[in-house]
Parts: structure tokens; C-alpha cells; sequence
């Protein structure tokens, strides 16, 4: 099943960051003009800096934004490894974004709990009879291969029962995190790498050639689209796929 994949390459680490906030702007206004909302999942690492950066610049309803975490590290906000921490202090009263429109995960319980706790805030937002439905999808990709927190090898990339699976063993540090697992992935209207970095060019092309093993290589929207913004370091084999 080919996926409905757009690759581009752009030059630099900024034309990265203007491609991907261009694309969220045109993804936000088609969802709020459509559903009048718009659910969009956040990831870690390197995109926090990107969005911290691009945001400031997109046109849009922000209070029609519900911000949720493709994986979040099950740490206190105040821990320079919260995601949630990274955005609050990077975006809140940079863009006219309030606290109660992130979706946040309790880091006080265990990582099995603050999992099962996350699907409960979930189903507030998507209807709990079906899978749920992202407009919108931000992920980045870990020089391994993995995606949001789901590692290689890993049991959880197999896990098809619940929305959002605990890792408490992650590769990465920190080690305990809830992640959403593939079925919502793959559910997204939208899903978008952004990736940069010569460090990221061997794995892309991996990738990029189907290697389903590399649980990055296992995002495959079902009915939506996967965008790849690479800067040119990032997609240097482009050519060889
Ligand atoms: O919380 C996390 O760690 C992330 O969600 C993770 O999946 C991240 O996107 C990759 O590790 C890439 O991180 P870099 O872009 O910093 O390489």
C-alpha cells in the first residue's frame, strides 16, 4: 500500500521551520474551516526549537487549538525533559495560547497510569467509539529510527489496543514516557517530519526506502498525507531512493 507521500528539500535548518509553520498555517484553516476546531499532536527533541521559532509567524484562530503530545516524557513541568515544559515556557504568552489548551499528561503517576490517564483526557476531545482522527501530526525522527516514543525493536511499535502505550525502558533518555501508538498515528489526516542535520541523512534514506523495521518507516497515514521537510543536509541520498 503506497502512502500518500510529498518529500521536499529545502536548503537550510530556517527553511525548514518556514516550510513546516507554513504548512500548519494551510492545515489549521482547513480543519477550523471544516470542523471548527483544530487537534494537533506535538512532539519533542529538536521540534520545540522549530516551533518556539516558526509559531510567532503563522496566522491563525488560536483559541480554536487543541494541542496534544504524539510522546511526552513522564517527568515533573518543571524538568528541562518535559516537552510540555519546553512549550509552556517557549510559547505561552508568545502566542495566544493558554494552558488549558494543551492536553497534558499527570506527571505524577507512573507511566502505566499517566498512559491510561491520557487516553481518559483524550476521549474528552475525539469520540470514544473509534480511533482517533489528528488533524495534524509534528514528528521528528531519532538517528535510530524511532518516532514519537516508539523505539526499534520495541514491543509497543505491535501495540494496537490502546491509543496511548507507557515506556518505561525508553533508549532515550528519560527513560519513562507514554507515547501514542501506531493505529492513531496512522489515523492522522496529516502527518509531517521535520528533520535536519547531516547526523539524520542515513537513517532518512533508510527510511525513505520503505525500511519498515525503523518504526519511523511505519508511518503510513491510512487515508492522509505524509509530508518529509528535510534540509539538504537531512536529505543528502535523497537521489539514491
Ligand atoms: O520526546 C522525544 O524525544 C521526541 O518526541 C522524539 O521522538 C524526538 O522527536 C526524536 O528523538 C528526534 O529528536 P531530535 O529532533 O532532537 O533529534
Amino acid at each position: 500500500m503506497s502512502t500518500n507521500r510529498v518529500i521536499t528539500v529545502v536548503q537550510s535548518e530556517d527553511d525548514v521551520i518556514q516550510e513546516l509553520c507554513d504548512m500548519i498555517q494551510i492545515t489549521a484553516t482547513n480543519a477550523i474551516e471544516k470542523d471548527d476546531v483544530f487537534k494537533i499532536g506535538l512532539s519533542g527533541g529538536s521540534l520545540t526549537k522549530f516551533l518556539t521559532i516558526g509559531l510567532q509567524k503563522i496566522t491563525t484562530d488560536w483559541s480554536k487549538w487543541i494541542v496534544f503530545f504524539c510522546d511526552e516524557r513522564v517527568v515533573p513541568v518543571e524538568s528541562a525533559d518535559s516537552t510540555y515544559g519546553i512549550y509552556k515556557n517557549s510559547l505561552i504568552g508568545v502566542v495566544p495560547l493558554d494552558e488549558d489548551q494543551f492536553v497534558k499528561i499527570d506527571p505524577h503517576l507512573p507511566a502505566e497510569e499517566a498512559a491510561k490517564d491520557y487516553i481518559q483526557k483524550m476521549a474528552v476531545h475525539f469520540p470514544p467509539d473509534c480511533l482517533p482522527r489528528f488533524h495534524l501530526l509534528l514528528l521528528g525522527m531519532g538517528p535510530d529510527g524511532h518516532t514519537c516514543s516508539l523505539f526499534p525493536g520495541h514491543r509497543i511499535c505491535d501495540e494496537t489496543s490502546v491509543w496511548v502505550a507507557p515506556v518505561t525502558n525508553a533508549p532515550k533518555p528519560p527513560p519513562s514516557r507514554i507515547t501514542l501508538t501506531f493505529p492513531v498515528v496512522n489515523n492522522a489526516e496529516c502527518c509531517i517530519f521535520a528533520i535536519t542535520g547531516a547526523g539524520k541523512a542515513e537513517i532518512v534514506k533508510r527510511v525513505l526506502k520503505e525500511d519498515e523495521q525503523l518504526p519511523a518507516g511505519r508511518v503510513k497515514p491510512t487515508d492522509g498525507v505524509l509530508h518529509w521537510i528535510l534540509d539538504s543536509e537531512a536529505g543528502a541520498h535523497i537521489k539514491d531512493i
